[in-house]
């Protein structure tokens, strides 16, 4: 009687439960976007479905004034450098999408053009830049969100000169066959003298930057206490966009190992580190540099991964990973990505943009929690909805 009323419950009354496969190249900041996740502040619900046929849709009418918005923008930061400063200076989070196709309407790409005898920046053929709404520009504070798991949150209020040392939940997966539930825990975190001193208040500095959509009472743990991942962290969410969701965040340097999670996760979100200037060059240039700062470091981080790296990495994961299964890549820009610098983000890394419905590209920071909201927002929905019916969104364009 108990196994007919719990098999009545888990098939119509329990959430969906959506895995998520976090993974990426070592020091990227994968576990840094898993504790950011863990103190955002999410909707229970689900979020507006975009209908690209409606060309009426209120959402639709904002991405339109957003991009005129911005085309506007970028004329005028054209014809004069001073009006820069006047921009907003960063942007909670914007995606890059197939599944959000919309054609640029014609009269709006040509008004920019014969103005100015300036080309416009050039976009990837039916692909939107897709600003968040801006209910999400500033923190939330909406005071009724019931909070996740209660160790969670008893982690996160620890006052910032705690001596208690796990946060994270690390499973050791290298002689396990099968990805959660857990079966070994250990410790991934360390008290924060290891770091030098200087570093510490540089990452502490970073830290005090506007934070984003910030849980009301939360705080996110300190960059010094974020060790690298051997093994696999696990996040346990009871409800984001009505899903109970497990992310699954497997270190950068057992990339050999990932391949265990492929067939039962529900979504991937690949973390991909962008920097103005690739890491080979500037080990090229400054060696001796990076050899005093390597010997310096008391962190037994491998040197940051560079760009070919962690292509390498993102085109074996999308290659194992079924079409149907939602793929975002996090560019994940240590500095926060600015109105200006989006642009050239998005040029620079073409090789990544969005190829099918079931994919999308979002740049963001996890230090500061920009982009993240937004990122949840486009992968669990998506990832809720292709359970229902995978082949619905796997047809290549
Ligand atoms: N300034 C800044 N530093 C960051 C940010 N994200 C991560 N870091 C730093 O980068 C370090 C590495 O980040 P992790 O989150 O451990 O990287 P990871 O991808 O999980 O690395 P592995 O576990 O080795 O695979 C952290 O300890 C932080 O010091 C960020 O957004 N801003
Ligand atoms: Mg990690």
């Amino acid at each position: 009687m108990f196994s007919l009323a719990s098999g009545v419950y888990q098939t119509y009354m329990a959430p969906q439960q959506v895995n998520v496969l976090l993974v990426g190249a070592s020091s990227v900041g994968k576990t840094t976007l898993l504790e950011r996740i863990k103190v955002t502040q999410f909707q229970k619900q689900g979020v507006v479905v975009v209908d690209d046929d409606d060309d009426d849709s209120p959402f639709l009418q904002e991405l339109y004034q957003a991009k005129e918005a911005e085309e506007e923008e970028e004329e005028e930061l054209q014809m004069s450098s001073s009006l820069a400063s006047s921009l907003p200076t960063s942007l909670p989070g914007r995606i890059v999408s197939r599944r959000r196709v919309v054609e640029p309407r014609r009269d709006e790409s040509t008004t920019t053009t014969t103005n100015n005898n300036t080309t416009p920046t050039p976009r990837p053929k039916g692909l939107w830049v897709c600003p968040s709404p801006p209910k999400y520009q500033n923190a939330v504070t909406d005071a009724d969100e019931e909070e996740e798991e209660e160790e969670d949150e008893d982690e996160r209020l620890l006052p910032e000169t705690t001596t208690q040392t796990s946060s994270l939940e690390t499973i050791d997966i290298r002689n396990n066959s099968t990805p959660p539930p857990p079966t070994k825990t250990t410790t991934t975190v360390s008290p924060p003298s290891s770091l030098p001193q200087q570093q510490q208040q540089q990452q502490q500095q970073q830290q005090q930057q506007q934070q984003y959509d910030l849980k009301p009472n939360s705080r996110m743990l300190p960059f010094a206490k974020i060790r690298p991942t051997i093994g696999m962290n696990l996040g346990q969410f009871k409800n984001i966009y009505g899903a109970k969701c497990h992310i699954w965040d497997v270190g950068g340097r057992l990339h050999n190992l990932w391949e265990r999670y492929y067939e039962d996760c529900d979504a991937v979100l690949f973390v991909y580190k962008w920097e103005e200037e690739d890491v080979e060059n500037r080990n090229s240039s400054n060696k001796n540099e990076t050899k005093k700062n390597e010997d310096d470091d008391d962190d037994d981080r491998p040197r940051p991964p560079t760009r070919q790296e962690q292509k390498v990495l993102l085109q074996t994961v999308r290659q194992n990973i079924p079409k149907d299964v939602p793929f975002l890549i996090f560019l994940h820009s240590w500095q926060s990505p600015t109105y200006e610098r989006y642009n050239s983000i998005y040029r620079s890394t073409e090789p990544l943009l969005p190829t099918l419905p079931t994919q999308a590209l979002c740049v963001g920071n996890a230090g500061t929690g920009q982009g993240v909201r937004a990122a949840m927002e486009w992968l669990l929905p998506l990832a809720k909805q292709q359970q229902r019916a995978p082949d619905k969104l796997s047809v290549e364009y």
